[in-house]
């Protein structure tokens, strides 16, 4: 039996994609899972098809976004006792807007990137861990990306949002030495997801062209990451996960030749 059942999961972003397949994966290992999104409609969609496969009700829906300091300040008075000691916080909720070049990005675009990826990730993690550090045990799960290690034209703001994930988790190591709760950056490359449709402000022929063709990674391929990253020994911190799909690699260093 896994060691995971019993723990509590708190999952941003399950309403779609990585966090939707990271909620129900924990919850078929026998956890309960706090769901948080704005969607509520897809949360309530996912307790209730989680209550008929495993036969009991393992999930409290929470609704939040997690940009509002407001909302991540008073959502324990929302969650009910039995799901309050969280266990593993998987700090999933991101998203990318635009693949314009720097000089011509929409800078809405660029604050609400730096809302959600950094300031919803770092509120998140903010509120949750003085529990852990106080009970000597949790993990946080940051969701990052190849993006923020490798550039790529149009990555610009979006990377970089990524880029803080990588360097905050390993912050996160640094000061949490001695207190047992661990910290891990998954940074996976192209998965088919409602990413793209996001990114291109819901323009689904311009998504389905990124994928088109490449055998992408899926939403359960990364849950497996988390669930595996979670699921060692206490003695072991899974520091980073990076994962692509095999059809994708780095590109060479591009060169502009001027000269004659
Ligand atoms: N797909 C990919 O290629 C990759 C994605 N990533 C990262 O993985 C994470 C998940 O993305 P993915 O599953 O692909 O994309 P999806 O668009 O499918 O899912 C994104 C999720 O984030 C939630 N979310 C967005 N903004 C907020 C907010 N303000 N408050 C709460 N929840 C929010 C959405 O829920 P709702 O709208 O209901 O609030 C949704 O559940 C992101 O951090 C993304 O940057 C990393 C590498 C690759
Ligand atoms: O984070 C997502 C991966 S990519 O689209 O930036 O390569």
């Amino acid at each position: 039996m896994s060691h995971l059942k019993d723990k509590t999961v708190m999952v941003t972003g399950a309403s779609s994609g990585f966090g939707l397949a990271c909620a129900k994966a924990f919850a078929q290992k026998g956890c309960k899972v706090i769901a948080a999104a704005r969607r509520k409609e897809r949360l309530q969609d996912l307790k209730e098809e989680l209550k008929q496969e495993l036969g009991e009700d393992r999930v409290f829906v929470l609704p939040l976004d997690v940009t509002s300091e407001e909302q991540v300040d008073s959502m324990f008075n929302a969650i009910p006792e039995e799901f309050s000691d969280i266990d593993i916080l998987v700090n999933n909720a991101g998203l990318a807007l635009g693949l314009e070049p720097a000089h011509q990005a929409d800078l809405t675009d660029w604050n609400r990137m730096v809302d959600t990826n950094i300031k919803g990730l770092y509120l998140m993690t903010r509120k949750v861990l003085p529990g852990m550090v106080e009970r000597k045990s949790g993990h946080v799960i940051n969701i990052g990306s190849i993006a923020g290690t490798y550039a790529y034209p149009g990555g610009n703001a979006y990377g970089a949002t990524k880029a803080f994930v990588k360097q905050f988790s390993r912050n996160l190591r640094a000061d949490l030495l001695g207190t047992q709760v661990r910290v891990t950056n998954i940074e996976p490359g192209l998965a088919e997801t409602e990413f793209s449709l996001v990114r291109f402000h819901g323009n689904q022929e311009k998504a389905d062209n990124i994928y088109k063709g490449t055998n992408p990674l899926t939403a359960d391929d990364i849950a497996e990451s988390v669930l595996w990253a979670a699921e060692q020994p206490q003695h072991v911190n899974i520091n980073s996960i990076e994962l692509m799909p095999t059809s994708q690699t780095w590109a060479a260093l591009a060169i502009d030749k001027v000269l004659g």
